[in-house]
């Protein structure tokens, strides 16, 4: 652990060892004033000049002054850096994790390690390790000083640190576990908070909002409990280096005073002994300091680590295959999309974990490049999963899964993904602006296709409203926007992506029979150029489907057009019946 912290602090040696030399220069600056002390009171004695020695006194306070400015400015501007080296390794694992293991994450918790955690960081590697190196330094030469001065009273001051290294030691462990799980807490306290935040409206409606503010309340409070054990050990450890350190200053005081008048020591000598006693405190409070903060600092690491250590997707294929369907180049361009893509399911197995059940148990269907394919079913059969399949999110257990003939594992991801656009059903847009989310999948495209997909998914209308246009802010999730206009924005911005293959999560909630009228056209038209595969709830969407698949309880019911299978299938009549007659 202790390695893999200063991996953190690697890029930044040389400027921390330029930071730490300017800090040990200024404590040899603080190192010199005692004996300069001893030159003033030597020369007050013999009645001599002390002109020089006040000089030499002025110069050392005003050289430390400066340079130790200098070095801890330096520190600062590392330990910034290390933050933002560190934070940018976190967000970057964090956003390339598997699905699957962000399912079982809390945002929450995930953001306070981004943000909390890694200031944490900061403290042990800039001023910890340089600040502990400073007062090491500074100790040993105390302690080289106080020998030239007496042995006795050397003995007795280092018994002293002895004890205050153990007592110290013992503490440390507790420290880090203290920390450990106060950091847990702040992320506890983050998740619960974070609960609230995304179901604000389903808060306020369910009339939660003393049940939510208690709970966070309470996770507040047990963040602070947390933080209390910390400081428990935290003062602890201060206190018992303060109590040692009164201790040696009247036993050096005693020993010291009664080798004075027996004549084995010197008066100037015992108060520079116990000038040196008196500037210890500094370097041995800064190394308890330094413990401390190190014990904080692997603390959040480990919290660090536990993200780091997840794997990534694989963004290439184990062995990669040539493509089945080399005629599939963007060559071949039909309208604004890619050749049109295929995909099969054969046989796929899939369950969402180890102990889950099975989901897809022997999906088997066929959808040939090009035209609208419908995906209808009761809800659990198993719908979403062909899309969270297709895309990658998860992988299946048994099976193969083609596009455009080519296995999804032998794709890089990268590029299947790109020949792929994404239609989430329930949050399909993002905080930003119109513009910025239209262009969110496709950044390169042009004025003229971006105006022609906002012609295209009838956002025009929109667009012409809005007091900023495609400037105006869409809010949180596009809380700004309607249901019908969230899902048509999703659809252009999926289409900017001139996807080969197009995967529209239709939204449930009803829409009106405008909006409904629009979508359905712009499905239509999409269908025409490009491969649709569309989970439908409306009626006017299966009706207007090349062929429909019928899935229930994680298999393939029956296949066909809407005419067919309303003769044949006794589900899908039911479900005609029912669920699609909205509108
Ligand atoms: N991320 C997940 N982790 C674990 N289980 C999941 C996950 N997503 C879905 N499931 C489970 O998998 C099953 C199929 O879900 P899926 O979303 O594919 O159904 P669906 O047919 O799309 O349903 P609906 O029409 O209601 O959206 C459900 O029983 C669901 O509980």
């Amino acid at each position: 652990m202790l390695k893999e912290l200063l991996a953190y602090v690697r890029p930044y040696r040389r400027i921390l060892i330029l930071g730490g030399l300017l800090g040990l220069i200024g404590s040899v600056a603080g190192l010199a004033m005692p004996l300069l002390a001893k030159y003033v009171v030597d020369a007050f004695g013999a009645g001599g000049s002390m002109a020089g020695p006040l000089l030499g006194l002025t110069v050392a306070v005003l050289i430390g002054a400066v340079v130790s400015a200098s070095g801890s400015y330096l520190m600062e501007r590392t330990g910034e850096g290390i933050v933002l080296g560190a934070r940018r390794r976190l967000v970057d694992r964090m956003l390339r994790l598997k699905v699957a293991d962000v399912d079982r994450l809390k945002p929450g918790d995930l953001l306070s390690r981004v943000t909390g955690d890694t200031t944490l960081l900061r403290a042990v590697l800039t001023n910890g390790i340089v600040e502990s190196v400073g007062a090491a330094f500074m100790l040993v030469g105390a302690i080289v000083m106080m020998a030239t001065m007496d042995a006795v009273l050397l003995l007795v001051t280092l018994g002293v640190i002895v004890v205050v290294g153990g007592i110290v030691a013992m503490i440390m462990p507790r420290i880090q576990r203290a920390q450990a799980q106060a950091q847990e807490a702040v992320g506890e306290m983050g998740s619960v908070l974070d609960r609230a935040l995304q179901a604000y409206r389903t808060v306020k409606a369910s009339g939660a909002e003393e049940r939510e503010i208690a709970v966070v309340g309470e996770a507040a409070a047990r963040a602070r409990d947390r933080g209390l054990q910390v400081a428990v050990w935290t003062s602890l450890a201060g206190v018992s280096t303060w109590v040692s350190l009164q201790i040696a200053f009247l036993a050096v005081l005693a020993v010291g005073g009664a080798r004075v008048s027996s004549g084995a020591l010197e008066v100037s000598s015992l108060i520079a002994f116990l000038l040196y006693l008196f500037y210890l405190v500094a370097p041995i409070g800064q190394l308890v300091q330094g413990g401390v903060q190190l014990q904080q600092g692997l603390a959040a690491m480990q919290r660090i680590k536990e993200i780091e250590a997840l794997p990534a997707e694989p963004a290439e294929p184990a062995e990669p295959s040539e493509p089945a369907e080399p005629a599939a180049e963007p060559a071949e361009r039909t309208g604004d999309g890619g050749v049109p893509v295929g995909v099969t399911f054969q046989d796929v197995v899939f369950r969402y974990g180890e102990d889950r059940p099975l989901v897809h148990d022997g999906v088997t269907f066929e959808v040939p490049p090009g035209g609208l394919t419908a995906l209808v079913g009761p809800s659990g059969a198993g719908k979403s999963t062909v899309f969270g399949l297709i895309e990658r999110f998860y992988e299946h257990q048994g099976g193969t899964i083609t596009v455009g003939g080519r296995d999804i594992r032998d794709w890089p991801l990268g590029e299947l993904r790109a020949a792929l656009g994404y239609v989430e059903q329930d949050a399909p847009v993002l905080a930003g602006t119109l513009r910025e989310n239209l262009l969110f999948a496709a950044r390169d495209v042009t004025e003229d296709e971006l105006n022609r997909a906002i012609a295209r998914t009838r956002l025009d209308d929109l667009v012409s409203r809005l007091p900023e246009g495609l400037e105006t802010p869409v809010g949180h999730r596009g809380v700004l926007l309607s249901g019908g206009e969230r899902q048509r924005v999703a659809i252009a911005r999926a289409l900017l992506r001139r996807p080969r293959l197009l995967l529209l999560d239709e939204a449930t909630s009803q829409l009106d029979a405008v909006n409904e009228l629009r979508l359905r056209e712009v499905i239509a038209e999409v269908a025409r150029e490009t491969t649709v595969l569309v989970i439908a709830h409306r009626l006017s969407t299966v009706t207007g489907a090349d062929r429909i698949v019928v899935m229930e309880a994680g298999g393939v019911r029956a296949v066909g057009t809407h005419a067919e299978l309303v003769g044949e299938d006794d589900l899908y009549r039911e479900l005609a019946a029912t669920q699609f007659l909205v509108g």
